[in-house]
């Protein structure tokens, strides 16, 4: 299929079979997908993102690892991709009307979306209101391409069926962190993708 399907009972790891920073040990309560593992699987997203598309292409770890593992692939004709980043923040709103979006670009940065192939990388997909929300607004700009790539997909009935282009790991509906995904700006400095332990006081999912 075309994400790897991740479930607690199946795929989570002992703490003790991976090297976990000791000041977060005591908050986790197992390893669900290891770094290696994310590594690899970003690389095989990289492969299949340049194999489809030809133009020029924007979660910082991810995102990083995926450009990284991009420029260093070429196209089936031999090019590489040229790519330009924006890192962008985006947070959605909602009044009785509609869902909306704040971007952190100007008008003017916006206004340069035409014409271009727009790649929006995810760390993780929740509910997919944020990101349906934003691609409404993006096509306002009319860019030549727009595909979404999620390292993450959550596996939630609180979801509105939006599904990516390129997915790395389908996850169970639990709180995750580490591999840039925080909790309160905590475990960012964590490479593993982990579940949170009960008693840190997150309400799961
Ligand atoms: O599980 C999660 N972990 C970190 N951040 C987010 C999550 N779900 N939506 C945002
Ligand atoms: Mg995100």
């Amino acid at each position: 299929s075309k994400w790897i399907d991740v479930t607690v009972d199946k795929n989570h790891y002992s703490l003790d079979h991976f090297v976990i920073p000791k000041h977060y040990e005591q908050d986790l309560s197992s390893i669900l997908i290891p770094h290696g593992v994310i590594m690899d699987r970003v690389q095989k997203l990289a492969r299949l993102i340049v194999d489809q598309n030809d133009g020029p292409l924007g979660g910082y770890q991810y995102a990083s690892d995926l450009v990284n593992c991009i420029k260093k692939l070429t196209t089936a004709s031999g090019h590489t991709v040229p790519i330009s980043m924006e890192f962008i923040r985006v947070k959605s709103y909602e009044n009785d009307q509609s869902v909306g979006v704040n971007i952190s670009l100007t008008e003017n940065e916006l206004k340069d979306f035409e014409g271009k192939n727009i790649l929006i990388v995810e760390d993780i997909i929740d509910t997919g209101k944020t990101m349906v929300a934003l691609l409404e607004r993006l096509q306002q700009y009319k860019p030549k391409t727009t595909k979404v790539t999620s390292l993450l997909v959550k596996k939630t009935d609180r979801s509105n069926g939006y599904i990516p282009h390129y997915v790395g790991f389908a996850i169970p509906d639990a709180f995750v962190v580490g591999y840039a995904l925080d909790y309160n700006e905590h475990f960012r400095d964590l490479d593993h993708i982990c579940v949170i332990s009960n008693d840190c006081g997150v309400r799961a999912g």
